[in-house]
């Protein structure tokens, strides 16, 4: 069979293009050989008894003449045969003349070739029909390679790679690059592994947001394990045509199946590998299609081949169940963006090659870019090269690190954006807000940078840093996030009586942020601890607040208005602290518009007469269940600490007397309470926001 295809393969191309030859020669072919004149012509020839044969071919409306002596027409020769048409009016003239005519053989049936070239007349377009359904819809996919190529187009580029990279190129995964290097050893010592009776993973997904290292890592084990590596995009199987995909796939194995191992790499796996049946209009066949392949193919490698898939996604969420089971991608390896540690690592892997200022320090570049990716990190390094080049610096300076974080973050400076000075004022004053309400909160993170200079699409931004080892947040933290979003804005209210278009940025994360307070992390006391809104599994469907609604409207109108409550309160905030403290903020805008940009201890110094908001009331989502008054338990960590700080041991600090009070009536703007609230851990969903993750909140 597979024979057969082979050679159906190659000539089919040439066969469809003879057929269509014939068929447009096709009408000039049916009386072979013979030439045609004009009806008039024809009749006056009969009617000199110059024919000596003639036939009348009804169905055609024609008349074949065979000629005493040969034709000649204007002085061309048309030879002894000719033929010429009637009109359907004239049908029984032409037939008296052909009878008065005489003539010794005289027929009326068919010439020799007419029913043969009447099959082809119809037959060869439906013929062409068929084949070119065949070729491009049914041939495609049951599987085979389409003559056309389309199957095959990007075959071409599977073509292995040896790539160089080593674990040594990774950094700051360690945990990630522990794993992969298993696969690494039985990549190499195949043998023993089934001594054991093993069976070896097919399949290893690693997960995680984009840029964070995942391709590297994939060609980092090919690298070490010395094996091929195949690298293709899932979102190069999608194509218009179905079946394409599927047939890619195959292609893709069967070719790496031929290296004695081999890694194949699918980039995006969530381009073909999601959830079938989901997704807007039902289905995708194509993509099916192409998942249903992938899982044969999986499911199809022997013992023999030493074939081992590695896939990456940002959405391992909404992958096929069936994509996970054992035997295909049972291994799932998250790769998540460095810890502090693993990114100074990561700098030291991509500046090893450039040259350093002596006084660099590249931890302090590390802190100084939390929530950078790998990728984040050689672009910092890369635009510092760049830049330290451009103008012809001996080495990469400290400053020149600091500019390129900042392009990296916001992009490159606007030094061609000139800003009036009432402008510049408004944004200083923005800012401003932003940083004086964050320093004034008690669960946030210092203020870090503000600058005022533009950048990207932004006039200005504040930056707080957050502590580097932070998995989830308190709803404390959350409001602090709130309130300091709505500094900017606030601070335009009260200074300038006129509020400007910069704060829309602030306004759509923090409305985000409590749209996700109220339906994911039920922190709000009306609606409780429901999730509202389900996880977005489909990104077309996301819209705020996550998937398909599955609550009443009732419940909708009231999430908006605990939304609106907790922005309301925020900004009832953010009006009190800079109401409180407006020479502060005055002194602030005024630094800022003569410095530009201002560094944590910059801030610290005008920060140093600040007043400090009151601590929160204590929040629970049930009032009417009052809370135990027993502290936590004291870590013999933590009791080392105070010891070592010189602190009274923490067991004979009085408990906190405050706890009585936690069923009291809720609300933001009530002081008191500074007890931990009990921390709703957002588990892994990424948290929203801003400030907290590091980036900036711009105007
Ligand atoms: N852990 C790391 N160590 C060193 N360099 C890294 C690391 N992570 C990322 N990089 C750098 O970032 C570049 C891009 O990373 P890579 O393409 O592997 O990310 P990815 O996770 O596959 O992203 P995507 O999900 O967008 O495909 C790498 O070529 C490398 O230069
Ligand atoms: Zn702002």
């Amino acid at each position: 069979m597979k024979k057969f295809r082979q050679i159906l393969n190659t000539p089919f191309p040439w066969i469809i293009g003879a057929l269509l030859v014939l068929m447009v020669a096709f009408p000039f072919m049916t009386a072979s050989g013979t030439q045609s004149v004009d009806t008039n012509e024809g009749l006056k020839l009969l009617n000199e008894h110059k024919a000596t044969q003639a036939a009348i071919v009804d169905q055609d409306h024609r008349v074949d003449l065979t000629l005493k002596e040969e034709y000649n027409q204007d002085g061309r020769d048309k030879g002894k045969k000719i033929s010429f048409y009637y009109s359907d009016f004239r049908g029984p003239d032409i037939v008296k003349a052909v009878n008065n005519a005489g003539l010794s053989s005289f027929t009326d049936k068919p010439p020799r070739n007419s029913f043969f070239s009447t099959l082809l007349g119809y037959l060869l377009p439906m013929l062409l029909i068929g084949l070119f359904f065949w070729f491009f819809l049914i041939r495609p996919q049951r599987g085979q390679n389409s003559p056309f190529s389309f199957g095959k187009s990007r075959a071409k580029k599977f073509t292995a790679e040896m790539p160089q990279v080593k674990f040594d190129d990774v950094a700051g995964a360690d945990e990630a690059v522990e794993e992969v290097a298993e696969i690494k050893d039985f990549l190499q010592n195949p043998d023993r592994y089934k001594h054991f009776g093993a069976r070896i993973p097919r399949g290893v997904l690693l997960y995680g947001p984009p840029g964070t290292g995942k391709t590297l890592l994939a060609r980092a084990v090919a690298g070490e394990a010395g094996v091929a590596f195949y690298s293709i995009s899932g979102s190069d199987f999608v194509e218009m045509f179905v079946g394409v995909g599927a047939s890619r796939v195959r292609d893709l194995f069967e070719t790496a199946k031929k290296d004695p191992a081999a890694i194949i790499f699918i980039d995006e796996i969530d381009a073909v590998g999601r959830s079938r049946g989901v997704g807007i209009g039902g289905g995708n066949d194509e993509r099916e299609q192409t998942l249903n392949q992938l899982l044969v193919e999986m499911d199809g490698f022997s013992g023999e081949s030493n074939v081992i898939l590695i896939a990456a996604t940002n959405r391992p969420d909404v992958l096929d169940p069936a994509l996970l089971r054992p035997g295909r991608f049972d291994r799932q390896i998250r790769v998540d963006a460095p810890s502090l540690e693993g990114r100074e690592q990561i700098l030291k892997v991509h500046a090893k090659d450039k040259p350093l200022a002596k006084d660099v320090d590249l931890r302090a570049v590390a802190k100084k870019t939390p929530g950078f990716t790998g990728a984040d990190l050689a672009n910092v390094l890369n635009e510092a090269a760049l830049m330290a080049a451009r103008e012809h610096r001996p080495a990469i300076t400290d400053d020149v690190l600091d500019e390129s974080i900042d392009r990296v973050m916001a992009g490159p400076q606007k030094k061609s954006t000139v800003m009036r000075e009432l402008e510049r004022k408004i944004t200083a004053y923005h800012e401003g807000g932003h940083a004086l309400v964050a320093a004034s909160l008690n669960n946030t993170a210092p203020v870090t940078k503000i600058t005022i200079l533009p950048r990207g699409r932004a006039l200005g931004y504040t930056m707080v840093v957050p502590d580097d080892n932070k998995n989830s947040m308190t709803r404390n933290e959350l409001l602090d996030q709130l309130a300091y979003a709505m500094g900017g804005r606030v601070a335009e209210e009260i200074v300038f009586h006129d509020p400007t278009t910069g704060a829309s940025n602030d306004i759509q994360k923090a409305t985000q942020t409590a749209r996700s307070m109220v339906t994911q992390y039920g922190m709000s006391a009306r609606l409780g601890m429901v999730q509202l809104g389900g996880e977005a599994s489909d990104p077309f469907l996301h819209q705020q607040g996550g998937g398909q609604r599955d609550y009443s409207d009732e419940v909708a109108a009231i999430i908006d208005e605990e939304v609106r409550g907790l922005i309301d309160n925020a900004h009832a905030e953010a009006y009190s602290i800079l109401m409180e403290n407006r020479d502060v903020l005055d002194e602030l805008a005024l630094t800022l518009l003569e410095r530009e940009t201002l560094g944590q201890k910059e801030l610290a110094e005008i920060f140093a007469k600040l007043r400090k908001h009151p601590e929160r009331e204590v929040w629970l989502t049930n009032e009417s269940r009052p809370v135990s008054s027993i502290p936590p338990v004291v870590t013999p960590k933590e009791r080392a600490e105070a010891a070592a700080a010189g602190e009274p041991d923490p067991d004979l600090v009085a408990p906190q007397d405050q706890i009585a009070q936690a069923h009291l009536p809720s609300g933001f703007d009530q002081s008191d309470g500074d007890l931990p609230n009990p921390t709703q851990n957002p588990g892994e969903q990424p948290l929203p926001g801003g400030g907290e993750t590091g980036t900036p909140y711009e105007r």
